[in-house]
């Protein structure tokens, strides 16, 4: 059944020039689940700072490389690795009060980290593409509201990865 729903909200897409870095972003957030499940009942703890600076210190040099500003584009990811938290500590949260909808395998972090190299390197291709929409001001914002509800609803999120996403897309213009 899980793996029915997964695919179904892959196929799912956001609406508007934002709409496919909105999908990447929703992703990134479902990696999230696999994250905390590979966390749950361990003692690897959500936050890995070692780890953020290893991804942000990348994503700044790879930005540079792409002809985009490294810092708006750190300030990017620190956002989806801040979602990502919002939905490792909500479903932490969940799980403990709910132990039977608590995940019966563990995942390997190695291999979901791997994954989310490859959704950097997606979200960066993304981001180059919509370089120009994300020009601050009220056209973008507009945008990402489209993108960010429409995702919302083809891609069915519940409460906590609607929160998430408005964290994951809170400085895109
Ligand atoms: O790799 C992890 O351990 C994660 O929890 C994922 C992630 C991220 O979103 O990139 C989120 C929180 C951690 O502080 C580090 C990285």
């Amino acid at each position: 059944a899980e793996e029915t729903t997964s695919t179904a909200a892959t196929a799912a897409h956001a609406f508007g020039p934002l709409g496919p870095l909105t999908d990447l972003v929703v992703q990134r957030l479902r990696v999230g689940d696999e994250v905390a499940a590979s966390k749950f009942g361990t003692d690897k703890p959500i936050d890995d700072p070692a780890r953020e600076q290893q991804e942000l210190a990348a994503v700044r040099t790879r930005a540079f490389a792409h002809g985009l500003d490294p810092e708006r584009t750190a300030e990017f990811f620190q956002d989806q690795i801040t979602a990502s938290k919002v939905v490792q500590r909500g479903l932490f949260a969940r799980w403990t009060a709910h132990p039977e909808e608590a995940p019966t395998t563990r995942p390997d972090l190695t291999e979901i980290r791997a994954e989310l190299d490859e959704l950097t390197t997606a979200l960066l291709t993304e981001l180059v593409a919509t370089n120009d929409v994300r020009e601050p001001g009220t056209a973008c914002r507009i945008d990402a509201l489209e993108a960010q509800i429409s995702a919302d609803v083809v891609d069915h999120l519940d409460e906590l990865h609607r929160g998430a996403l408005r964290t994951a897309l809170q400085s895109l213009c």
